[in-house]
């Protein structure tokens, strides 16, 4: 067995001084696209253009990799020769483990420079300033809906969508308490509560246990590791992080639990993919019928209204609301740009991106 381990492993050996060959020229084409970019001032992360290649070899593929392990090496791939063009700074939701965190990480590598921010509205305050060139915040979550603080941070500051990124979400919950009946605490973020009822009904349902929300689930692994007879609710890499040891793993009420995770940054604009969704504000007019003919001129124009959310407008007393709007397509699109333009005056645009889901 030995003897055949060595060769297959010269073979491996072989391989990979090609692949470290092909990397080595595929990143010094990446550089001359860089010098390019950089004498234009162009604009280096292209998530269409990412797109179309994964898409490519995809359609290309006849050998035993999947389409998420393409992706996976790729994303890899455009990440370091994003930072071989000019290194990224990266905000998020943090601090580090969070679920935010993760998505970060998956997109923008482990070459870039990641700043771990304690709130949604500090990530976004660090995109507006650009402190950071690129922000990442979670949007929403396939079973309890939209993250508000997001929603409405869009609503308060000029920042930009640049891409969306899913993950399935597996909580465990933490303690250093080794009986449950000494848990008095349990921290977590608001919305990963609505995302474990069932758990922390069964075991703390008859309990007068006191559940504390805090800025993220990372945060809530530490507090757990600080604050005596407490617990969180977070990520098991957070929990890892933070040495907490895990008592339950995937507590989260339903197997297909996702996150929808938003990049931000200034000023930015995709070109298109073929299969893009845009985001809009809408602020309408106190009047009879004015969401109606709004929506009619989305019906007559074709357009395919992906989801609307309802958010409060937070400025005086008397209940008025704005919406914010997934819309299938590109602004670039005729029938999108006509009806945007058409109601230019109410519409906010966030960004054209990629379609994940
Ligand atoms: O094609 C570009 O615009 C590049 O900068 C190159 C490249 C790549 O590695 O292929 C890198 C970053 C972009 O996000 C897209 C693609």
């Amino acid at each position: 067995m030995e003897k055949a381990l060595d060769q297959l492993r010269e073979q491996i050996d072989s391989v990979d001084n090609q692949l470290l060959a092909l990397l080595n020229q595929r990143m010094s084409v990446v550089q001359k696209v860089g010098e390019l970019k950089k004498s234009n001032n162009a604009i280096i992360y292209r998530p269409e253009r990412e797109k179309s290649i994964i898409d490519r070899l995809e359609g290309l593929n006849d050998g035993l990799l999947t389409r998420g392990m393409i992706e996976a090496v790729f994303l890899e791939i455009f990440a370091a020769s994003r930072n071989f063009e000019l290194p990224e700074r990266v905000g998020y939701l943090g601090p580090p483990g969070s679920f935010t965190h993760q998505a970060a990480e998956g997109r923008f590598g482990v070459t870039s420079e990641y700043i771990p921010l304690s709130n949604i509205q500090s990530v976004f305050e660090s995109v507006d300033t650009e402190r950071v060139r690129f922000g990442v915040i979670p949007i929403e979550n396939n079973r309890q809906g939209f993250v508000g603080e997001s929603v409405d941070m869009f609503y308060d500051l000029d920042v930009k969508i640049v891409a969306e990124i899913v993950l399935p979400i597996h909580h465990t919950f933490a303690s250093r308490c080794d009986q449950l009946s000494d848990i008095k605490y349990i921290y977590s973020k608001d919305v990963a509560f609505k995302q474990c009822r069932k758990f922390l009904r069964e075991y703390f349902g008859n309990t007068d246990v006191e559940i504390v929300p805090v800025d993220s689930t990372s945060k809530a692994a530490q507090m757990a590791m600080e604050v005596d007879n407490s617990a969180a609710i977070c990520s098991d890499v957070a929990a890892k992080i933070n040495n907490a040891p895990i008592l339950f793993h995937n507590i989260e009420d339903t197997s297909d639990n996702q996150t929808r995770f938003l990049i931000i940054s200034k000023n930015f604009t995709n070109k298109k993919s073929g299969a893009d969704k845009t985001t809009v504000i809408l602020k309408l007019p106190d009047v009879v019928g004015s969401l109606a003919t709004f929506l009619q001129d989305f019906r007559d124009h074709g357009i395919n209204l992906i989801k609307i959310e309802n958010r409060p407008e937070r400025t005086d007393t008397n209940f008025k609301a704005w919406f914010y709007l997934d819309l299938d397509g590109h602004i670039e699109d005729e029938h999108i740009s006509k009806v945007l333009d058409k109601h230019g005056d109410k519409i906010k645009w966030l960004g054209s991106y990629v379609k994940l889901i």
